[in-house]
């Protein structure tokens, strides 16, 4: 049970320096409104499997779960979620609430010793363990060397000034949050590396019968982020997207209207890349999510297949 007086609201969070960083950013927010908020950190099991690749041991729902049992069970009342990490589906019982201003979206390249991806050696050892990544690496320089590369910010970086690798890719927004923006040497334009569905978002994730709550974290949605994310995340559901498919969504706001461009990368087939692109006025979530249909079916009628 909760000790805390039920006016608090209190944020289930992961422990690492990003998550709690996040956690933090939203208790902020909420202060700013007069509420007063209290910090839940928990370990999940996505935090704990660090030797194998995610894609490989159940997928991203390993960052969520633990945080939905505290919802669940009431020892918390909101879960804040970096909005790549969570499943397109919810469980039943689960909604985003809102959907936060987005940091920057774009993928950063760091490295000691090179100040771009054309500026490595052939054959150089990259460190990335999202695929998505990886075949739009391929894409760019079939000759890298791509490395599985898991852990935290910290234990990335620490990896890549120990010299097991050349350069690694992140994404940008979570060294800026954790103000290691001069680690960036480099960030990829998207016709280059395609942001992954939601990245650099925040989302707020409670049960869907906390009407209470869905009230009070309303005013914190950005709304130009809610419908540039659900378009993303619409072509990543119509997918079957999960961190084992190689697929890149991502929409910006271009003269009122949003434009939607996805990749999704053939692993049968190593470089072959499926580009779509879609724009079109976008007023609320229902046209985003048929935007995002429309680019799905632009990456189906190119050859990408579903999973599952
Ligand atoms: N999959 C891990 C993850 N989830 C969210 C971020 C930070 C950026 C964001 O908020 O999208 C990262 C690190 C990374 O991809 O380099």
């Amino acid at each position: 049970m909760r000790s805390s007086p039920s006016s608090t609201i209190v944020i289930a969070t992961r422990e690492s320096r990003l998550a709690l960083w996040q956690a933090e950013h939203v208790q902020a927010l909420l202060a700013q409104r007069g509420h007063s908020v209290e910090l839940l950190g928990m370990t999940t099991r996505g935090d704990q499997i660090l030797d194998r690749s995610l894609s490989k041991v159940g997928g991203k729902g390993l960052f969520v779960k633990e945080l939905e049992a505290a919802l669940e069970d009431g020892r918390a009342d909101i879960a804040v979620h970096s909005l790549k990490d969570v499943p397109m589906d919810l469980p039943y019982g689960f909604v985003l609430a809102c959907v936060l201003e987005r940091e920057d979206p774009r993928d950063a390249f760091v490295s000691p010793h090179y100040a771009s991806l054309d500026a490595l050696p052939q054959g150089a050892v990259v460190g990335t363990s999202s695929l998505r990544r990886s075949v739009l690496l391929k894409a760019l320089r079939p000759d890298l060397d791509i490395q599985p590369l898991r852990g935290n910010l910290d234990t990335r970086l620490r990896k890549l000034d120990e010299g097991q690798f050349a350069a690694i890719v992140l994404a940008a927004a979570g060294l800026k949050r954790l103000g290691l923006a001069d680690r960036i040497r480099d960030v990829f334009t998207q016709d280059r590396m395609l942001p992954a569905a939601g990245q650099g978002a925040l989302g707020i994730e409670v049960r869907s019968d906390r009407a209470d709550l869905l009230a009070l974290l309303a005013p914190l949605a950005h709304q130009q982020t809610t419908l540039a994310t659900a378009a993303e995340r619409a072509v990543s559901r119509a997918m079957g997207g999960s961190c084992s498919m190689p697929l890149a969504a991502h929409a910006h706001w271009a003269d009122g209207a949003l434009q939607l461009r996805a990749a999704w990368g053939d692993q049968d087939r190593e470089g072959a890349l499926v580009r779509a692109e879609v724009a079109g006025p976008v007023d609320g979530p229902a046209a985003a999510e048929a935007l995002g249909l429309r680019v799905a079916e632009a990456l189906q009628a190119g050859g990408a297949r579903k999973a599952g």
